[in-house]
């Protein structure tokens, strides 16, 4: 369908912007969806003058564009519980402040309003993103949960995100969650109970990342189907799956690339994702956004794997047909 091909440039945060636009530009991606992360952009200076100029100007330069943000760092601190070590590892100094719990969550949200300002400034209508989960933590249902516990935790998300996206709305930018374990939605039943507790509103919706759901079972052509009116954006990352009897689907807590585990994250097209399913289940579907390519590859070097997902994945995005394959038969006369 000729979509645009971006590079989600988490997993890069660690180089420069400039570095990574300079990779991206010459293995032949159309632009980045640039993550809030490391210098490629911080949401507080959403209003400094010349700050948005400044990273446009480095897209112009390389012949990028960007059609979407991310910010699922703290987007995750929004509604988590606990909130820990793991925390201040990847919120930043200003959002993990003294640490105290509840105050990181509020300034999460803070910065999370934020990002829909700063997406708005450089001319951008979609955020990628986590929202954190205060259930999750419960997954096992081990020990007994009631009822009301699963409740408060969808309550909390809606009491939590509803403040953020009024400011979406305001900014007339959508966000889009990542379906995920250790989020609020991360599998079929949970996206169908969030969107109803976020009142289906238009300014959530999600971010098709079919990665997560090989691990979990799921089917995510049919997820594509399903949730039609509700894909705002799409990342691909893949998945290989080794369940063998001894490996198993939540990993033993083995490190990623560990061949005991159950599953790994590879680059995309080497694992067991339907891609040529997905890309026309997404032509179906009418969508027409970004592509954006998340690599995450245990065992592969990544400026290997950057330009290979790239090429793996553009094969299954040819042109749609304007016309039936069959119309030459009719009309003879
Ligand atoms: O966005 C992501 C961040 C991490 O959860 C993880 O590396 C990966 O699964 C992902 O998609």
């Amino acid at each position: 369908m000729a979509r645009p091909f971006t590079l989600f440039t988490g997993q890069w945060a660690d180089l420069p912007f400039e570095e990574v636009a300079r990779l991206a530009s010459e293995w032949g991606y159309d632009g980045l969806e640039i993550a809030v992360s490391g210098d490629h952009l911080d949401a507080w200076r959403w209003d400094e003058p010349g700050y948005v100029e400044a990273k446009l100007a480095v897209l112009a330069k390389y012949n990028l564009k960007v059609w979407a943000i991310s910010n699922h760092l703290k987007g995750q601190a929004v509604c988590d519980d606990p909130i820990d070590f793991r925390h201040e590892a990847i919120v930043g100094s200003k959002v993990w402040g003294d640490g105290d719990p509840e105050g990181v969550r509020q300034r999460a949200a803070e910065e999370m309003q934020h990002t829909a300002r700063l997406a708005k400034a450089l001319g951008v209508d979609t955020v990628v993103g986590f929202t954190g989960s205060s259930i999750w933590q419960y997954v096992a249902m081990f020990p007994p949960v009631p009822e009301k516990v699963i409740d408060a935790g969808y309550q909390d998300f809606a009491d939590r995100w509803n403040p953020i996206l009024d400011v979406f709305d305001e900014c007339g930018v959508r966000f889009a969650h990542e379906v995920h374990p250790s989020e609020i939605a991360y599998d079929y039943w949970t996206t169908v109970r969030t969107l109803e507790a976020i009142g289906h509103r238009e300014a959530f919706g999600l971010n098709w990342d079919p990665s997560h759901m090989m691990w979990q079972g799921m089917d995510p052509v049919s997820f594509i189907w399903d949730f039609k009116d509700r894909i705002y954006h799409v990342d691909c990352k893949d998945t290989k799956i080794r369940q063998t009897g001894r490996n198993t689907v939540l990993g033993s807590h083995l490190p990623w690339g560990d061949p005991r585990r159950g599953w790994d994250f590879v680059s995309a097209g080497r694992g067991d994702v339907p891609w040529e399913a997905s890309f026309r289940a997404l032509t179906a579907i009418g969508y027409d956004g970004p592509i954006s390519v998340e690599w995450e590859d245990a065992a592969m070097d990544r400026l290997h794997g950057a330009p290979e997902a790239l090429a793996a994945l553009k094969k299954f995005d040819f042109p749609a047909s304007n016309t039936s394959f069959d119309a030459a038969f009719s009309n003879q006369d």
